[in-house]
């Protein structure tokens, strides 16, 4: 399995979000790191086919970012998920899978399965507006499954979550990643530090830092806010 991005370029008016990035994922869990307009959101957006690009490309395993068969493969959650909340867990879940043209009998099934997986098995009769942030980001993570991904994108995916919902969201996280490519983005680094296999680190619609990162290597968050230091005047 292997996504590859080829001279990425996206831009808005004179800004341009994504720079000519071009990289090659395997499976493993990538924490994509940045500051607030990196360029995060649009690389994540174009990566899901949701944006189209100015130019370069983006390929799975082959198939082309514009293709019904690549599509089938991904998974997405955005930054600002719209949830029902006068929906249960499970309808949310219903509905999703019905949007992405799964069968109503697999639907019930896959439903379950990942309500368990996500550890919200006895809060799917419950209605989303009693979910807790943390329960309505696992739910996020599900519904981003039901096609069962080889490719999971996650924006911002651990905003508002307590301490105990991240050490859980980190186990989901790795488990997913042992089969399975996952880019999630943060601004935060002890989100990622212990969860990423692959650091990749953005600043102006570039990578600044593609790689693993150990503590050999010294202190990330050290590293990271160092490449911002110039901006903290600005
Ligand atoms: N629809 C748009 N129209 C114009 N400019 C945009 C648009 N979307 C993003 N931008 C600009 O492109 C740059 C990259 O934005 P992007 O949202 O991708 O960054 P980000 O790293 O995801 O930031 P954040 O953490 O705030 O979401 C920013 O300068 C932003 O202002």
């Amino acid at each position: 399995m292997e996504l590859i991005i080829d001279r990425l370029t996206k831009q808005y008016h004179s800004k341009i979000a994504v720079d000519r990035i071009s990289i090659k994922l395997q499976q493993g869990v990538y924490g994509l790191l940045g500051a607030n307009g990196a360029g995060k959101t649009t690389m994540m957006r174009l990566v899901c086919g949701v944006l189209k690009p100015d130019s370069g490309t983006v390929t799975l395993d082959h198939l082309d970012v514009s293709t019904e068969e690549y599509r089938a493969k991904i998974g997405y959650l955005p930054q600002d998920f719209g949830y029902y909340p006068d929906f249960t867990g499970m309808d949310f879940l219903l509905y999703m899978a019905a949007l992405k043209g799964i069968k109503k009998k697999r639907a019930k099934h896959r439903a379950n399965e990942l309500l368990e997986l996500v550890s919200l098995r006895e809060e799917a009769g419950k209605k989303i507006k009693n979910y807790s942030g943390g329960m309505k980001q696992r739910l996020g993570i599900a519904q981003a499954l039901l096609n069962q991904p080889q490719l999971l994108v996650l924006d911002e995916p651990t905003a508002g979550l307590d301490p105990k919902e991240r050490v859980r969201f980190r186990n989901l996280i790795a488990e997913i990643g042992k089969e399975n490519i996952v880019i999630l983005s943060t601004h935060i680094v002890s989100d990622i530090e212990h969860i990423a296999d692959t650091i990749l680190m953005m600043k102006d619609g570039q990578f600044i830092y593609q790689g693993k990162w150990d503590e050999s290597q010294g202190d990330l968050e050290k590293f990271y806010l160092k490449q911002f230091e110039e901006n903290v005047y600005e």
